[in-house]
């Protein structure tokens, strides 16, 4: 797993150590220097002539961009710093200069911008030391002219200093300029911007650094990696039968949508249920059967729902596809789980709310429900609470309206995109497991399904503490995102094939032995 904490908390660990006299900055810039060296290494034949740009700052990133230069100087490289404020910091200029390394003072030649930008971009490798943990806003001034200028060109192999430089370091936000990455060298902890989205697109490789730090807040940001889902996967006891292992409860497809339903249940099929039992139309329960004969279409006991996906219900507007059995369904369901009066208790069980789903929904739901929209339905959820939001909106800062739509609905909420974002009850995480190729028709459908059937198989643990069914979703973003991988290779796929490739990821994934 890969933990982020706040710019406030990554100070706070800093402040006792700095004031010990610990040496941080040398530690940082010396393994950043290592880092780089190794890159020179894997991209020419010797360390020994390659050039090297540091873009520094006014701040300590610049320090730690100019120490790890005068390291690289010393090992024979050409280092050049360009600055770009008046201030540069100090102790690291000198190191610099007294190394052999060049200095480019931007800030008192701005008419250079061109000129200095071409000899940058020529470089073999570039340190982006601008802007650090001390960020405000979007990068200014001359740093951000750079940065456009340097991003119109060919680009060079760089490696962000901490962060990439102007990203919301606690938010992931994109507020202007900035120079994507290759490798961002990260000090002492990961940073929330560097695993959220949009900014975790501008990161590359993460590389973290231990800088002897010791973090004892909460981390603010949390990433599974698939060793901690196969730890976390439900793996079937000798004493455990279809019941125990999980039941899942699938009202998913119309008539005019029976594929939403093939797919949602294949998919709780192939990720390990106990049982599938189809809840719908005759016609489209057949349609499963069809594919899956091992779905069950009697009524009965479930430990967890899927639902809402090809459950279109729109307002307003007489849409096509819809389908008030189907609600009607779903609204039982929804209102069984989460112990509304009335319901049976036996009957509250987790529930993942996809699609059409979250238009059902009451005011507010239990944290055992997981709301699984994509950003234009995160934004038609929110303007039904009062927000005034669009989908550009949620896509600008994908956390902050996951947030939000948390505390307005009291449930788990798993934002789809090319990074998944879901806030839960004590945290949030974020998955960067999904390619371009995932946003495929089903492929939603398909993790309303798998999900749907990890939360039958810890119905009862979700139920007692929900703050799982956030760590639980995540882990189910992660599958979905490693299962299109294993089946399609890198290229397109078909939404039926991922439900097909997750029994092989899960048995990568097991802890053996
Ligand atoms: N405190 C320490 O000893 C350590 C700090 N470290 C480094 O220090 C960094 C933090 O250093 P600082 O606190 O000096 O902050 P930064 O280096 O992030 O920069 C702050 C400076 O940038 C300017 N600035 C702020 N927002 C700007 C914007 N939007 N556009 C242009 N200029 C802007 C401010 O005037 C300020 O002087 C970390 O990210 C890390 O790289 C590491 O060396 C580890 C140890
Ligand atoms: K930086």
């Amino acid at each position: 797993m890969i933990e982020a904490w706040s710019a406030a908390d990554v100070r706070a660990a800093e402040e006792p150590l700095l004031a010990a006299g610990v040496p941080l900055m040398e530690r940082a810039s010396f393994a950043l220097a290592t880092q780089v060296l190794r890159d020179l290494r894997a991209r020419r034949r010797s360390v020994r002539g390659a050039r090297v740009a540091l873009l520094v700052g006014a701040g300590n990133n610049g320090g730690d961009a100019l120490h790890a230069g005068a390291y690289l100087a010393r090992r024979g490289v050409a280092v050049t710093a360009v600055l770009v404020a008046e201030r540069a910091h100090a102790a690291g200029l000198a190191a610099l200069r007294a190394a052999g390394g060049r200095v480019e003072a931007l800030h008192e030649a701005p008419e250079r911008l061109g000129g200095v930008a071409g000899d940058v971009a020529r470089s073999d490798v570039v340190l982006d030391g601008l802007l650090g943990i001390g960020a405000r806003g979007a990068l200014r001034g001359l740093a951000a002219d750079l940065v456009r200028v340097l991003d119109a060109g060919p680009r060079p192999w760089v490696v962000a200093v901490d962060l990439p430089s102007g990203i919301g370091v606690d938010d992931g936000t994109v507020p202007g300029p900035v120079l994507r990455a290759d490798r961002t060298v990260t000090f002492g902890a990961a940073k929330p911007g560097l695993l959220l989205p949009p900014a975790a697109h501008l990161v590359g490789e993460l590389t973290v650094v231990d800088i002897g730090l010791a973090l004892r807040a909460e981390p603010a940001v949390r990433r599974l990696e698939p060793a901690d889902v196969g730890r976390a996967w439900p793996v079937p006891g000798p004493g455990d039968h279809k019941y125990t292992r999980g039941v899942v409860g699938v009202v998913a497809g119309t008539s005019t949508y029976p594929g939403a339903a093939v797919l949602a249940a294949s998919a709780a099929v192939r990720a390990g249920a106990g049982m599938v039992r189809y809840v719908g139309p005759p016609a489209v329960g057949q349609a499963v059967l069809a594919v899956r004969p091992e779905v069950v279409t009697a009524p009965g006991r479930v430990q967890a729902w899927a639902l809402g996906s090809g459950v279109p219900v729109g307002f307003g507007t007489a849409q096509a596809g819809r389908d008030e059995g189907q609600h009607r369904r779903a609204r039982t369901a929804l209102a069984e789980a989460a112990g509304r009066p009335g319901s049976p208790v036996e009957r509250t069980v987790p529930a993942v709310v996809d699609a059409g789903g979250l238009d059902l929904l009451e005011p507010t739901s239990p944290p055992w429900f997981v709301l699984t929209p994509h950003a234009g339905e995160l934004a038609a959820l929110l303007r039904r609470r009062g927000e005034d939001v669009e989908r550009e909106a949620v896509e600008a800062e994908p956390v902050r309206w996951a947030r939000r739509a948390r505390e307005l609905t009291g449930a788990t909420v798993l934002l789809k995109g090319s990074v998944t974002v879901v806030a839960g009850m004590d945290g949030t995480y974020a998955q960067a497991d999904a390619p371009a190729w995932l946003a495929t028709a089903g492929s939603g459908d398909v993790l309303a399904g798998v999900l749907g059937a990890m939360l039958a198989a810890r119905s009862a643990d979700v139920v007692g503490r929900p703050a799982l069914s956030a760590e639980v979703a995540s882990a189910t973003a992660l599958m979905h995102g490693l299962a299109w991988r294993r089946a399609g290779q890198g290229g397109p796929v078909a939404a039926l094939e991922i439900a097909g490739a997750v029994p092989a990821v899960v048995a990568d994934l097991l802890p053996r032995g």
